[in-house]
């Protein structure tokens, strides 16, 4: 039986600060189309794994392989190039600019630089990112706010124009920091469904969530981080039967009778 290959693998990937282990030995695979959570309590290491994916960091031991290309020594910019792409949990967009032009200006991996920007009507290419930015907004439902300034919006709407300014790339990993960071849940409810129809185009999702009611709805399989190190690798259905997880949210004392506790945002019970 022949299985599918990876479209990431993180292998023994190892991460030191000064004497600090902050993530060791930590190995798992994200299949193509799969919408994966990284989960894990405070300071478990989810944002550095997200940075040594992203070439913020380079791993000290380890390899990190995106769609058969070992990427952990490349730049940022060359894994773009490859098809990874980031939100931030703390919104990126350019206040000042439209909807519009902030998902262009992310179209840059594409384009020759910021600085086609600050001429663009003269750029050959200008026309045609001008309409995939506008197919972009209107294959994502937000098409009536193409125009309107950033800054004017309501937060749940950024927080998805942060998503969309990340799908400009036409990435083939998209990695989502915490997208439900500072959503009520009605807006939560919202942003789940608009990931689900993202994860339809084919967008294969890495979602660093603490908010489980949306990780439980959007992701199949988690892995759970604690202490920097992998102690869960499955489907998320049974992720709060795991003792070490049990364990790792709400210590020892709770783990035999944890399943009682309940969703909370910001809260990071996990049953
Ligand atoms: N640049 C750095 N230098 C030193 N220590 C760091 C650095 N970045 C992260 N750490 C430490 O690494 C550990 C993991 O941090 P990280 O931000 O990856 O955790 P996290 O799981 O994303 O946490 P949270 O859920 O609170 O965002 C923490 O103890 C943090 O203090």
């Amino acid at each position: 039986m022949t299985t599918a290959a990876p479209l990431l693998s993180l292998q023994n990937v190892s991460k030191r600060f000064g004497g600090l282990s902050v993530i060791t030995d930590v190995s798992f695979e994200v299949a193509k189309g799969a919408r994966m959570a990284l989960i894990g309590p405070n300071g478990a290491g989810k944002t550095t794994i997200f940075n040594l994916i992203s070439g913020f960091y380079r791993p000290d031991e380890g390899q990190i392989v995106l769609d058969g290309v070992p990427i952990q020594q490349l730049p940022s910019r060359k894994r773009v190039g490859l098809g990874l792409s980031r939100s931030f949990q703390n919104i990126r967009l350019m206040p000042h600019l439209s909807v519009i032009e902030n998902i262009m200006l992310a179209q840059q991996p594409h384009a020759g630089g910021l600085l086609d920007m600050v001429k663009p009507i003269a750029l050959p290419g200008f026309r045609r990112w001008q309409r995939e930015a506008e197919e972009l907004l209107d294959a994502m439902g937000i098409d009536t706010y193409a125009g309107d300034v950033v800054a004017t919006l309501p937060y749940g709407v950024r927080k998805k124009i942060e998503v969309v300014r990340a799908l400009a790339a036409k990435p083939k990993l998209l990695l989502l920091d915490e997208p439900a960071a500072g959503l009520n849940a009605a807006e939560t409810e919202g942003l789940t469904d608009f990931l689900k129809r993202i994860a339809l185009t084919g967008v294969t999702l890495l979602v660093v969530e603490h908010d489980m009611g949306l990780v439980r709805k959007l992701c199949d399989d988690a892995v759970v981080l604690n202490f920097g190190a992998k102690i869960y690798d499955g489907p998320t259905a049974t992720v709060q039967d795991n003792p070490l997880v049990l364990e790792a949210y709400l210590g020892p004392r709770h783990s035999k009778t944890a399943s009682g506790a309940s969703d909370q945002k910001g809260a990071h019970h996990v049953a």
